[in-house]
């Protein structure tokens, strides 16, 4: 039965007729014609690109989950490391180097703060804490390192570290004034008026050019390593967002696509079972569109289907999801709306297609559509709201198109 109505439906002599003719004036009558979703299915689909809004620019600066989570491993990791370190170091301090006693206490109570540090970022899982602790600890450290010369001044080589790890771990602005003022002190510090200062550990001329030099290019280096680093992650993250929107939406229209208006459907139907908040839907399809392709042109039939998801759009609510279901057949999912208010919706954007017609190549059509409202029921699957919507789009299009057939309106029978 539902498929040889579906074939009589394709077969319907009023199917086809010539759209650019007067719109009729909108006439609700029953019927109990049934035909299935699948005779709506597309004989052919026209990819034709329409603008679709570019995705929103993130701010560069925001972090993924999958980022700050890595941060967390490489922090806890760093730490654990720079730990040991420290705790090594102050035990040869203690045993081995001629260093001052000293030096080996302050390592090992950096080295113990460092793993505070971790301590406390198991308790708080407080991101920020556990990042800007461990600079602040690292930049300690370093400062430590180059100015006491442990280890009979080899020490200072742990300032190559300093660059990349600043980088990764805080933002690219922190990291070059981090790495700017850290090298400036660092080339004051060398210098005599620095010994005076800061009583550094002396070190041979060539060294000081070298360590300085090397350590300007480890900067820089490690700073453009990680601006592409950060570039091509955001290149991913963006090429990420385009292709889901395209998997998501029509490329016509820029509305939701079947698939992703079938999962929206989906989230709605299981809103509607955990709270019993009702929804509606309209089926809405373009009259005799077969016609203005005929007559005018693929390209005009694109305008005027373009043009018409657009009328659906400004007519719905913000909430609402305007779907292209099918070639020229629009879905409207309508959350929290009882039928009554679905057929509101449906007379204002009928009316506002019949009087702003339609223009496509600088000239104006007579263009209209018919719809099909259903509100679910309790008893209601998905499948069983779109057959029913769909009848009363089918009782639209029999019954002499540019109108909207609603249970309202007294179609079909026994509470349909
Ligand atoms: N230009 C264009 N045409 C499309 C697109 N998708 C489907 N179509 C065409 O839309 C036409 C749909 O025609 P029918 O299903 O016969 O319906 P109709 O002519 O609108 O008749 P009624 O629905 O009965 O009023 C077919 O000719 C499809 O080729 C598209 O993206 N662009």
């Amino acid at each position: 039965m539902p498929l040889s109505l579906a074939w009589a439906r394709q077969c319907n002599p009023h199917h086809g007729r010539n759209a650019l003719h007067g719109a009729h004036d909108p006439v609700q009558t029953p019927s109990c014609a049934l035909h299935f979703h699948g005779s709506q299915q597309l004989a052919r689909k026209i990819p034709v690109m329409a603008e679709a809004t570019p995705p929103t620019a993130p701010d560069p600066a925001s972090e993924s989950t999958e980022t700050r989570s890595d941060i967390v491993h490489l922090v806890r990791i760093l730490s654990l490391a720079a730990a040991l370190a420290l705790f090594f170091f102050s035990w040869r301090n203690a045993y081995l180097t001629a260093d001052p006693r000293w030096f080996g206490t302050v390592m090992a109570t950096l080295g113990g703060v460092l793993i505070a540090n971790l301590l406390l970022h198991l308790l708080t899982q407080n991101l920020a804490q556990l990042r800007w602790g461990f600079i602040v600890i690292i930049t300690a450290v370093l400062v430590f390192v180059a100015l006491s010369g442990v280890e009979q001044g080899s020490g200072v080589m742990w300032l190559h570290v300093y660059p990349p790890v600043v980088f990764y771990i805080s933002s690219p602005r922190f990291g070059i004034i981090s790495c700017v003022a850290g090298w400036l002190t660092l080339v004051v510090a060398l210098t005599p008026l620095g010994q005076l200062l800061f009583s550094v550990a002396e070190y041979p001329l060539p060294f000081r050019i070298v360590l300085a030099t090397s350590l300007a290019f480890v900067m820089v280096f490690s700073y453009l390593l990680d601006r592409a680093r950060r570039q091509h992650a955001e290149r991913l993250r963006q090429m990420a967002e385009i292709f889901e929107h395209a998997a998501t939406h029509d490329a016509l229209t820029n509305l939701a696509n079947r698939r992703e208006g079938t999962d929206r459907l989906a989230r709605e139907f299981a809103r509607f079972q955990r709270n019993d908040t009702p929804f509606s839907v309209i089926l809405a399809d373009i009259d005799h569109f077969k016609t203005i392709n005929d007559t005018l042109g693929h390209g005009v039939g694109d305008q005027v289907i373009q043009t018409i998801a657009t009328r659906l759009t400004s007519g719905c609510r913000k909430m609402d999801s305007v779907i292209r279901w099918g070639g020229e057949e629009f879905l409207v999912v309508l959350p929290g709306t009882a039928e009554s208010e679905a057929i509101t919706t449906a007379q204002r954007i009928r009316q506002q297609i019949v009087e702003q017609p339609v223009t496509a190549d600088g000239r104006p059509l007579e263009v209209t559509c018919s719809f099909g409202v259903a509100e679910i029921r309790p008893s209601d699957a998905i499948q069983t709201l779109l057959q029913r919507a769909d009848e009363r789009l089918y009782h639209a299009k029999t019954t002499g198109r540019n109108r909207i057939i609603s249970r309202r309106f007294g179609y079909g029978s026994g509470g349909r």
